[in-house]
């Protein structure tokens, strides 16, 4: 990998209630595209984003563009650069398009400047039509479109993007991922996904957790092309988006 990271992740453990659940997994991002987290349900991909965030209780190394932050508290990282879009997208409900976007803005020199905002609006022009309805009215993929937006705003160093497609419709799931490959056009993103024509549509490289621990690291395309290793990191056969007959929920 050429260059320097913009974040290294060394012996990561983390625990949910006193129990571990992410054995020492490291892994390194680098400074620009997608890096894909990709695993079975339940092997710990959440969790590790959620330890380099400081949500839960971790110990071993996190490094963002060279400085240690593993013993900073989660809204100093946040302000250091690290956008999150959980899993599930968390936007207020009762509060219209306009105002979730007012609330995610950091301030300050790292907060939405006018070139953000106009970023964003070109990035997603539904969202503009739709800025004063409330967000609970929004369909699952729009709500994700306000998620991703919120953390767009943002000078971000890196977003992690938690499973941005899950439950979503093929057609939708489509728009979400030209969203996000516009977006790693101006920030890296580390990226938890499970649909495998997403991962090839976006990712450069691959961090596969098994059981906790990192299980293999390399090019997106190397492991895709692969279909025996696949298979058994996995469990599922890699879908290629040639094929007109794949359900993409079946690569899950
Ligand atoms: N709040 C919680 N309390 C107790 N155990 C939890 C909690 N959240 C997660 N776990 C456990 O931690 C382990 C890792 O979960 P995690 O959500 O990180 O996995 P994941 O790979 O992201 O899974 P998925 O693909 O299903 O989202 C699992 O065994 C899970 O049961």
């Amino acid at each position: 990998m050429s260059g320097t990271p913009v974040l290294r992740v060394r012996d990561l453990t983390a625990r949910i209630a006193g129990q571990e659940v992410v054995h020492g997994v490291t892994f390194d991002v680098p400074a620009s595209g997608v890096t894909a987290v990709l695993g079975r349900n339940g092997v710990g991909k959440t969790s590790t984003l959620r330890a380099v965030l400081g949500l839960i209780e971790r110990s071993g190394e996190v490094e963002l563009d060279g400085v240690r932050v593993d013993a900073e508290r989660t809204d100093r990282i946040v302000r250091r650069g690290v956008g999150y879009v959980p899993e599930d997208r968390e936007v207020f409900a009762g509060l219209t398009v306009a105002e979730n976007l007012r609330l995610a803005d950091r301030g300050g020199s790292g907060g939405a400047t006018p070139e953000r905002r106009a970023l964003v609006d070109a990035l997603f022009p539904d969202l503009v039509a739709r800025a004063q309805q409330r967000a609970g009215t929004l369909s699952g993929g729009q709500q994700q479109m306000v998620s991703l937006a919120r953390a767009l705003l943002n000078d971000n160093r890196i977003l992690l993007v938690d499973e941005p497609t899950k439950g979503l419709a093929p057609r939708i799931v489509g728009e979400v991922a030209e969203a996000l490959a516009a977006a790693a056009q101006t920030v890296p993103i580390l990226l938890v996904e499970q649909n495998l024509q997403v991962v090839e549509r976006l990712a450069e490289r691959v961090v596969v957790i098994d059981a906790g621990r990192v299980v293999h690291t390399g090019p997106a395309r190397e492991l895709l092309d692969d279909a025996d290793r696949v298979q058994r990191l996995l469990g599922v056969h890699a879908e290629r988006p040639a094929d007109e007959t794949a359900e993409p929920e079946a690569a899950r």
